[in-house]
């Protein structure tokens, strides 16, 4: 956990560089004024005789001289008009001191997000399929903020500590044995409260697992909202979030009971030590008034830094927790990067640009083979297939027979565990997976559109695209014309993820989207979902219009759009079992190809 703790305080080190040390230095000059401001005033107040004081006390001659060149009523006026301007200081450097606190904070939360946001990005896919995606919400929000928290309590910690040595320091300097007395009394206290910090530990690890499953929750139901309101699922759902606020609730009372009762342990030991000093100070050693007074001050300034120190040490390791997950999170990402930085700027990285590769031949897949990660059952067998450049291949297959493993395996998303995928001819390396995947174009079954306006979801791909080069995609996706009858045309604002748009438009527009990229090859992922015929219709039009501009790879699920494809691919079972062209499998009447067609046909006779 140290070691956790050690990682991110060198990080904080290395984003601020020197001024975090600078930052620490005011801080120590901060408490040596506070110090000064506050045991000064006693001595001082002695010095020019307004009360006598003991064997302890300061004696600086010069001091004492320079002093007593002026009136009695000039020495109280200076004595006193020298504490105003110290502790004022001191409040004005403890405010440059907090902004710059804050800087160094803000600048340090900031690099951390960027950098796991953009590590995620950049992990690949088959990092995300064993992933919650909603664990990263939680990351990105609660985890990283209760780091950034930790981390500003260790650099206050720091500064707490250094006020507690300058102010030790001084005490010593006023008397030795009474601040050595509060030394030790303070040092006992912290070694019996050492199992309150283990404790705090414990609940922070239920902060962080409640948090968890709260984030988790909350992402899948709203998800799922269609099917919790029609299957009137709401109550169930609110029983659940009840449930797991109350525990998020236990928790925090939990430790707001822990932490203020070693704070109550701190505050009743202080009375009783205090009481037992002043007691022993009249009753038994006679100790004169002056002397006394110093020592409830010097008990009173350091007391409470020993109680701040423990309280610190109780969120620190109520933290600890988040910065594991955080850790743990950036391993995982650096273990699964797929894109590489190529050039570091302050903690902010630039990616190079990638050269699409333009397909001329074909996509060839040789024997190839996968498994996913944890599953014993191969997704795809000895898989040959042929993919023409700038044809149409449509991709069939029951439901579960791997198309989509497939397109994944073409799009480079996840690696053969063997065999070999070649385009034009030469086997797709690591090195060109990027050059690759951005020449092709893919929609996927379920579009992602933001809750914005057509025109700013289509500028995403390409944020100089024309109007003119605008409306030409969308003629070529057949969304032209919805988009026309829409009150605001272009600037129509679509919903959260496009839901004001029926699912064929939605995807409809983001093939006009994908086409703005001009891709090399293009990857539609029918939706399963029974569109409606005019739809169908709209996408087999727009396929048509690209055909011979691009290569096209259609996961169908409805033959009747494919009736066009040059090329047709029968999976089954992760096999390839029939592949050839439309007319010559649908003529293979002992094929399944053929078989496929009559059932559907019956199902839409039906
Ligand atoms: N993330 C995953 N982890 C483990 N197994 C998976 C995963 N995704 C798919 N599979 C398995 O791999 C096989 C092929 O799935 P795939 O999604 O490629 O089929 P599909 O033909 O595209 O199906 P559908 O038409 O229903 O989308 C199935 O047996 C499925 O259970």
């Amino acid at each position: 956990m140290i070691s956790e703790l050690n990682y991110f305080m060198r990080k904080l080190h290395h984003i601020s560089g020197p001024i975090l040390y600078w930052n620490l230095l005011a801080m120590i000059l901060i408490g040596l004024m506070e110090g000064i401001g506050i045991y000064m005033l006693v001595p001082m107040l002695s010095l020019i005789g307004v009360f006598e004081m003991g064997s302890s006390g300061i004696h600086i001659p010069w001091l004492t001289e320079l002093l007593h060149r002026f009136s009695e009523n000039g020495q109280l006026l200076l004595v006193l008009l020298a504490f105003v301007f110290i502790l004022s200081g001191q409040a004005w450097m403890q405010r440059l001191q907090t902004i710059r606190n804050t800087r160094i904070q803000q600048q340090f939360i900031r690099t951390l997000r960027l950098e796991t946001y953009s590590a995620l990005l950049r992990a690949r896919w088959s990092f995300f399929l064993q992933k919650r995606k909603s664990d990263f919400n939680h990351i990105l929000t609660t985890e990283l903020a209760r780091v950034s928290q930790g981390t500003s309590l260790v650099l206050q910690m720091a500064a707490s500590l250094t006020f507690t040595a300058i102010q030790i320091g001084l005490a010593f300097w006023l008397s030795a044995k009474l601040t050595s007395l509060v030394l030790v009394s303070g040092l006992l206290l912290f070694v019996l409260l050492r199992k309150f910090v283990r404790r705090a530990k414990q609940i922070g690890d239920q902060t962080s697992e409640f948090s968890q499953s709260y984030y988790n929750g909350i992402t899948e139901h709203f998800n799922g909202i269609k099917d919790i309101k029609s299957n009137m699922l709401e109550n169930l759902h609110i029983r659940w979030f009840d449930r797991i606020c109350s525990q998020i609730e236990r928790n925090v009372v939990q430790f707001s009971q822990l932490n203020t009762g070693t704070q109550l342990i701190h505050r009743v030991s202080a009375a009783i030590i205090i009481a037992a000093f002043i007691y022993l100070s009249l009753q038994v050693m006679s100790v004169p008034p002056a002397d006394l007074l110093l020592i409830i001050l010097i008990f009173s300034r350091l007391w409470p830094r020993f109680t701040a120190i423990q309280s610190n040490l109780e969120y620190i390791s109520s933290m600890l927790p988040a910065f594991r997950i955080v850790r743990e999170l950036k391993d995982q990402t650096e273990k699964n990067c797929e894109i590489r930085e190529s050039r570091k700027e302050t903690g902010i990285s630039a990616s190079q640009p990638i050269a699409p590769i333009d397909l001329v031949k074909s996509i060839v897949c040789e024997d190839v083979n996968y498994r996913y990660e944890g599953s014993d059952t191969y997704a795809l067998k000895n898989v040959q297939a042929y993919i023409p450049a700038q044809g149409m291949t449509a991709i069939v297959g029951k439901s579960g027979a791997g198309k989509s493993t497939f397109v994944d395996l073409i799009m480079g998303l996840v690696k053969p565990e063997s065999g070999r995928i070649l385009i034009d001819g030469k086997p797709l390396t690591e090195e060109q997976l990027l050059n690759w995947r951005s020449s092709i174009g893919y929609v996927s079954q379920d579009p992602f559109l933001f809750h914005t306006s057509i025109r700013e979801n289509l500028r995403l791909v390409d944020p100089d695209a024309s109007e003119e080069q605008m409306w030409r995609a969308l003629q070529f996706s057949s969304s032209a014309s919805f988009v026309r009858k829409l009150p605001q045309g272009l600037d129509t604002i679509i919903g959260d993820r496009g839901i004001r748009l029926s699912g064929g438009e939605r995807q409809r527009l983001v093939l006009a989207r994908t086409m703005l990229r001009n891709p090399s090859v293009l990857v539609l992922d029918e939706a399963t979902s029974a569109l409606d015929s005019e739809n169908e219709q709209h996408i087999h039009e727009a396929i048509e219009r690209l055909k011979g501009h691009v290569t096209i790879i259609v996961i169908a699920h409805r033959l009747s759009t494919i009736r066009t494809a040059d090329r047709v691919i029968v999976l089954e079972e992760g096999r390839v079992i029939q592949e050839g062209g439309y007319q010559q499998l649908s003529m293979d009447s002992s094929g399944t190809f053929s078989k496929l067609l009559h059932m559907q046909a019956g199902a839409a006779g039906q």
